[in-house]
């Protein structure tokens, strides 16, 4: 079995993966390197959730081989799995799935607090996560309380607080209104570059949202079109900003 190369923290060779052998993923092979932010776009259907499951341990491929850091996620055993999964990776799905009875600071310091971290500790983390994502002033709301849009920066408060490695983000934008959208993106992204996090996260078509209605410029260092389980061609990288918004809309 060759090695991952080294320049990348997560690899993927080969990857299959069915449900109930109707196939979901036919053969997908990719490398994302430290920092990068990368989007997986495709129709509905296409395949990218189930990639993004792969790819963070949360499936385990039918075939194929999934590397983090030199740790080969698809032969760990489920503890070793759902502990690498817990320290090192981050996620974040379409809906934010929050603890009604907690507020919002609260939520955000879980993961934390699930880790063994101290009680004070992760609240300071968790204020200075929502701080940053500019809802601080609704640290003490609970979910029901918030706008939508406000309980989406929950979740990416709580997938952020801890310092993953990868943040892995599923449809992140997918329940926000277009305005919303571009602005939780923005803030996904630039918290994750400031902080140097990788990240890969799906993208639905049409109307993907990576590029920057307000300065044109490309929020993904890369698209990774998928059609039916497969690759095809993507932009080589990195991506300059036309390229970037070329890429993602002529996958469609
Ligand atoms: N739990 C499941 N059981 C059976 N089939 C599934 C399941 N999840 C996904 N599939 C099928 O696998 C294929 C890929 O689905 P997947 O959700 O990964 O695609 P997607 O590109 O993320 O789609 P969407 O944008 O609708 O979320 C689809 O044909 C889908 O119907």
């Amino acid at each position: 079995m060759a090695a991952p190369p080294d320049d990348d923290v997560l690899w993927a060779r080969g990857l299959h993966y069915s449900y109930d052998g109707s196939p979901a993923l036919q053969g997908i092979t990719l490398g994302v390197r430290p920092e990068e932010i990368v989007s997986v776009s495709g129709p509905r259907g296409s395949g990218k959730s189930t990639l993004l499951g792969c790819l963070s341990g949360r499936l385990v491929p039918t075939e194929g081989e999934v590397w983090f850091d030199g740790v080969p996620l698809h032969s760990l055993g489920r503890a070793s799995r759902e502990r690498l999964r817990r320290d090192r990776f981050g996620w974040i799905g379409s809906a934010p799935e929050l603890v009604p009875e907690l507020t919002a600071w609260e939520n955000a310091a879980l993961p934390l607090l699930l880790t063994g971290a101290r009680q004070r500790t992760a609240r300071a983390a968790a204020y200075e996560w929502l701080d940053r994502l500019d809802i601080g002033d609704c640290a003490r709301r609970r979910p029901a309380d918030l706008l939508q849009s406000q309980r989406q920066r929950v979740a990416i408060a709580r997938a952020l607080a801890p310092g993953p490695t990868v943040l892995f983000a599923d449809e992140p934008t997918a329940p926000l209104h277009q305005l919303d959208r571009m602005q939780a993106l923005r803030t996904l992204t630039s918290a994750a570059r400031s902080h140097g996090i990788t990240v890969v996260l799906t993208s639905p078509e049409p109307a993907p949202a990576e590029t920057d209605d307000s300065t044109g410029t490309s929020l993904v260092d890369r698209c990774v079109p998928l059609v039916d389980g497969r690759r095809t061609p993507t932009a080589p990288r990195p991506v300059t900003e036309a390229e970037g918004s070329a890429a993602c809309s002529l996958s469609a």
